[in-house]
This record gives C-alpha cells, structure tokens and sequence, in this order.
C-alpha cells in the first residue's frame, strides 16, 4: 500500500480508538494493540517527515473534552508518557537522557496507576478545582464530583504553598469494582467490564450524588506550581504525603536503569496484590532541574518513561460454549477452555458476555483462543487465532433454548443478553430468586441460608419465595444438618420478616431492573404493591427518574398471572404491601420533582432537612447545577456555592421559608 495512505488510515483507526477509549469508555482494541499500532503509525512518520501532521495520534493527547461540563484552560499542560515494553526500549531511553543532561541521574520508579487523570488545584488549603485531562489544554470540570472523593483532602494540613496543582490518578479499587458489580448483576444488569473504564465513566456521571456511591479513590503523584522550593520528584511525593494527599509508598529511588529493572520485574508479579489496578511503572528523572534541561516532546516529557506491563495473555484451545441461567433469567455464555495458566492460576473458563460479542470475535468452539485477565474475577475472550481454525469449523449458533428448561428464550430490542421467559418453572431462577428474597439486604431472614434455599428447593419443600411462609417445622426436621434450634431459628427468622418496610419487600420481589434504589422510589410514589399494580407502562415512565426499561420490567412482572398470586399471597401471610400508616403520615408529595441543595449550618440538623425534603417527595443533591430547583442556605454557606446560585440563578431559600414549604 502506498505510505501515505497507510499513514492516514493508522490516523483514522487511532483516532476511532481514542475516542472509544476516553470519550465513551469501551475500548474494542487492548491497550496493546493500541500502543502497537500507535509504534507503527509513529516509526511511519519518522521516515517519512513529508506527512507530518500536528494532529496525528502521535503528536497529541489522546483524549478530549465533552459538552457536559465546563470546559476549563489548564494552568499547566497535561502530557501523556512516551511507552515502552521491553529493557532494551528502557536502556535507549537511559542513553537519550544521559546524552542531554550532565551530571549523575537519579531515577524514581512509581507505579502506573490505571485510572483517569486528574489535576487538582489548591489555593490558601482548599480545594478550588478539579480538571480532566481532556486534550491536555482543556479539560472537563469536574470539581464537584471530585469533591465526592473520600480520599482527596478538602482541606489541607501542614505548610503547604498558597497556591499550586497537584496531579493524579481516580481509580476504582477492586474491591469496591467487584461489589459494585455484584450489586448490577443483582439488579439484572451486565456488570461493567473493568476498572479503568468504570472509574474514568464514573466522573463524567452529571450527579455527584451518584458519584459520592462509587468507591472511588484518588492517588497523586505530582505537584506542579510557582517558587514551591520542591527540588525533586521524590522530594515532591513526600510533601504532598505531609500536607495529607494520598500517595502509594511502593515508590522508590534507583541509581540505573538495571535497578528499574529489578523494580519492574518485582511488581510485574506482585501486582496482583495492590488493591487497585496498575498498568506499569512510570520511571522520571528524579532531579527538576535536569527534568527541566530534558523538557517535552509534543506529547510527553522527555524526563519519564512508562514501562507497561504486558497484559496477561495466554492462548488455549476452547472446547465448549456452554450457557448459564442466572435470577433474573439472563443468559451469559461461558467458554469452557483446556486449562491454561495464566497470572498463576489455572484457568477453564472464560466469559464471553453475550451474543453480540460472539459474532464480533467470530469464537467457535475448537478454536484456539487469546485468554486476558483484567480486572474482572473470571477472564475474558479477547480474540482468535485464525492462523489455527479448523477450515471445516462453522460460525457458532447461539443457543435458542434454555440449557435448564429448554423453554425458547428471548432477547428484547436493544438488549444485549438473552433470558429465559420460563420464570416460575426454570430451576436457578427459581432458586437464585428465593436466595435474592432472603438476602439481607431484602427480607434478611436470619437462619436461612442460599445453599439451604436449594436443599429446600430440590426436596420439594418451596417453589417460590411465598412457600416459605408456609413452612412447617416438622417438614424441614428430616432435612440433613436441620438440627430442632436451627429449624426454630429458621421459623422465627420467617416470622420476623413480616416486619419488614415495603420498599425492601419490593426489592425483595427480583422483579428485572428493580435495584434497591428504584425499589424505594416506587414505593415512595406508588405507596402500596395495589397501586402499583394497577399502575400502566405510562404511568410508570411518568415518575421521576423511572425510565422506559424499568416501567416495561414492572409492567411485565405484573402482567403474569402467577407473579399476582404469589403477591397475593404474601399479603395474606401478613408481608408488608403498602408504607406503614405512620411513615405514610409524615409523607406528601408536596416537593415533587424539585431538586434541594443544602449548604451551610441550620436550627435543624442537616439529616432533618434531608429527611423533610425526601418525606415529601423532592430530591436532595450535593452540588448545584442547572437542574437544582432551590438552595436551602444556611449560616455561613461557602461562598462558592453561592456565587454558582447566583450565576445559575437558583431560588435561595431560608431555613424559614424551606419550613414553610412543607408545614
Ligand atoms: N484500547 C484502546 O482502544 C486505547 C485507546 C486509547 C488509549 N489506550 C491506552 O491508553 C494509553 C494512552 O493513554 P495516555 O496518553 O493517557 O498514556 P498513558 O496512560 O500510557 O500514560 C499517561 C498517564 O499515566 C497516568 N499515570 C498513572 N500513574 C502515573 C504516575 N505514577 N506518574 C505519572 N503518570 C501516571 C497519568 O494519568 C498520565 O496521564 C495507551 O498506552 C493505550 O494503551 C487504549
Ligand atoms: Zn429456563
């Protein structure tokens, strides 16, 4: 192909790249591959300076700003880092270095946080801003969700300068990735496929409320000013430890680049044990002023260079395609692989999402297949070795039937996985629905666990969650490991859970898309299970924050006659169907579809505040926005809450005037 034209179509594809990767986060490619492909199109240009163009992928920062925030200049530009992914890419770097600056080099090895990049700015202490990384000039203003952050000091201690940025990395542990998932796949969502991905997601979110749920943390590793009297990278991580940033303490100084070595090679393999994700290790001249005769390039200092670590890959031959069924009914499909070792573990099975991803990879079963541990808990699928398919092999069929009743499933426009419809007579959905009921954060029936759910269950003894009601302790004695204290306990746990509120007997009742959350705006709107069930798909969408999936899930659920009687059931058994007479008079709607923001100090407490304006149907958020109806001011509101009322021109509200509202 001619060189111009390969130039420009690399361009093009990176480019693509770019903007699934930082504008829509949902890379299609590895970072690999990206970084690859970035080599070719760079070595490319290099011997062929005729095409240069200043807006290649090359010359620029990958990512921009969007329209959902305010756009903001950086005081100091953002760069990205120059990569490498092997000694001898380090040792050149070394020798490009040595050969610009005189004297003896230090280096300081950090790990590469893998997360979205931030800039903070302090003035007098405070946190005044918080920016993207955008296109490296600008960025996206994100102060308020940034501000959510437990770990980003609002106020700093020690002798800090009065003015100066600092400079990090948001970042979704696993831990907190891992729940946040369990929480979707609870609800009947398809978990979110990595850290990375889900942090960086989870800033662009335009309510900090929202944002203040996720588990986010903030690490930082730079601080970048005027006269700080900071004469060192290291130095610099040390001060930001003191004035209360966090800083991860596994960096440390090397003297050459034989020692970064041992440094890389150490955390390749104990990696694993951070709580959060790293993609490599960033190696910066340690000394300013020789990062200071180094400068940049148009894209990144001449001063650092990342060492990424490979992702873990291993190839493998895929035996069988096999398909579960979890609650909800939704089907994931599961590659059963000859096990392979990969990250030190022996792996046999790998996700493979959902159909769409099936077809996109073309996976057959036979073939010889790339296997990557991310972030997720079970691998991943990333591709096929073509060179290695079976002429004869077929596109795979996805399956029509459920693997466990072998009713037809189905699949809804514009959903990517497929269910099985056979609700009441399809065995996990069954049990995984008894198990969700119990669950503590539903009906938290105390003595009765998941795996005696399932003993339940294929004895014969229940076939919905209503049937524990009518459990007999005479019935359960028999059951192996049922000893006469722990049936009583059982029983008793059954009994108490009448006691629990509508809202969580709602979301106890696993209907699709009905979180914890949605399970108490119903409640809150709808007040009993009669009103909603008489409630039509409209009615649904018409309330606040309900959306068109969630009014056609519930509408759904109770357009089956079973679901009603099970219902009925319930109610009979003395299950809780509407809010308590008490909660109910100290509830109106008189608030509805306002937003409140409250700052400052009242007469009441500001739980009393939240607790009046959600009794009565308005909605409380953080941070003032062109969607915040009133500002509830108090004494001494920060004046920039203010300023943005003022601008934004939001209705201030004393404490007096709020009172009146909802006396
Ligand atoms: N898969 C895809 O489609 C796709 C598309 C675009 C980019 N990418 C990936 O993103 C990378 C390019 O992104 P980039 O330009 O942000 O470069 P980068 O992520 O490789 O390096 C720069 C960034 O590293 C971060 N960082 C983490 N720890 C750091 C530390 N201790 N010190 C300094 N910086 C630290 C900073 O946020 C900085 O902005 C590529 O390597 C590529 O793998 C992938
Ligand atoms: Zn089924």
């Amino acid at each position: 192909m001619d060189v111009e034209k390969k130039i420009n179509r690399l361009r093009q594809e990176l480019q693509e790249h770019n903007y699934n990767y930082y504008v829509l986060d949902k890379p299609e490619i590895s970072d690999y591959i990206f970084d690859m492909k970035l080599k070719e199109l760079q070595e490319l240009e290099e011997k062929h300076p005729e095409f240069y163009d200043e807006n290649s992928p090359t010359q620029r920062v990958g990512g921009a700003v969007t329209k959902s925030f305010a756009t903001v200049e950086l005081d100091y530009r953002m760069y990205s880092l120059s990569n490498s992914y092997s000694k001898e890419e380090l040792e050149d770097w070394e020798k490009r270095v040595k050969k610009l600056v005189d004297g003896k080099v230090e280096y300081v090895c950090e790990l590469k946080y893998d997360g979205a990049s931030i800039s903070l700015t302090y003035e007098n202490g405070e946190l005044v801003r918080a920016v993207t990384r955008g296109d490296g000039f600008q960025g996206d203003d994100v102060t308020n969700n940034v501000r959510t952050i437990r770990s980003v000091p609002l106020k700093l201690k020690g002798d800090y300068p009065e003015k100066f940025d600092i400079r990090g990395e948001i970042v979704l542990p696993y831990e907190g990735f891992a729940k946040m998932n369990a929480e979707r796949v609870e609800a009947g969502e398809e978990p979110y496929a990595n850290p990375r991905n889900t942090a960086s997601g989870s800033l662009k979110l335009q309510d900090s409320a929202e944002v203040a749920k996720r588990p986010l943390d903030c690490l930082l590793y730079n601080i970048i000013g005027k006269n700080l009297n900071i004469r060192s990278q290291f130095e610099s991580l040390q001060k930001a430890r003191e004035w209360g940033f966090k800083v991860p303490d596994e960096s440390e100084l090397k003297a050459s680049t034989s020692a970064v070595m041992d440094y890389v090679n150490y955390w390749d393999i104990h990696r694993h044990d951070l709580p959060y994700e790293t993609d490599g290790v960033v190696v910066k001249v340690n000394a300013f002023h020789q990062q200071d005769e180094l400068g940049y390039t148009a894209k990144s200092p001449r001063w650092a260079m990342a060492y990424k670590f490979k992702a873990e890959q291993e190839s493998t031959q895929l035996n069988k395609i096999t398909y579960q069924v979890g609650r909800t009914g939704a089907i994931t499909p599961v590659a059963n692989l000859e096990p392979v070792k990969l990250a030190g573990t022996v792996v046999k099975r790998a996700s493979l999402h959902n159909a769409d991803q099936i077809e996109k990879l073309d996976v057959r079963e036979g073939d010889t297949v790339f296997v990557e541990k991310g972030g997720e808990i079970i691998p991943k699928i990333v591709g096929v070795d073509f060179t290695k398919r079976d002429p004869n092999s077929k596109p795979t069929q996805y399956t029509q039937k459920c693997p466990e009743c072998d009713a037809e499933l189905i699949r809804n426009e514009g959903e990517a996985l497929h269910y099985c419809p056979n609700t009441n007579g399809c065995a996990p959905q069954i049990i995984g629905r008894i198990q969700h009921f119990i669950s503590r954060k539903a009906m938290d029936i105390e003595g009765l666990g998941g795996e005696t759910v399932t003993l339940f269950v294929n004895n014969g003894l229940i076939g919905t969650y209503a049937d524990l009601y009518e459990l007999k302790k005479e019935q359960i004695l028999p059951l192996e490991r049922m000893a006469e204290k722990s049936a009583d306990n059982l029983i008793n746990g059954i009994e108490r859970s009448k006691e629990i509120p509508f809202e969580r007997v709602l979301f106890a009742l696993g209907i699709r898309y009905v979180g914890e959350t949605v399970a108490k705006k119903l409640a809150r709107h709808y007040k009993s299970i009669d009103a909603l069930e008489e409630a039509s798909e409209e009615d649904l969408v018409a309330v606040e924050e309900i959306g068109e999936r969630i009014a056609w899930s519930v509408a759904d659920f109770f357009s089956n006659e079973e679901n009603k009687e099970i219902v009925e059931r319930l109610k009979n058994y003395g299950v809780q169907m509407e809010i308590s007479a008490e909660k109910l008079a100290n509830q109106t709607n008189k608030l509805e579809g306002n937003t409140f923001v409250i700052s400052g100090t009242f007469e009441l407490s500001r739980t009393e505040l939240k607790k009046l304006i959600e009794d009565n149907g308005g909605k409380v958020s953080s941070s003032i926005s062109s969607k915040t109806n009133f500002l509830v001011a108090g004494e001494s509101m920060g004046p920039s809450k203010l300023a943005k009322a003022e601008k934004l021109g939001t209705t201030m509200l004393s404490e007096e005037e709020f009172l009146k509202m909802v006396q």
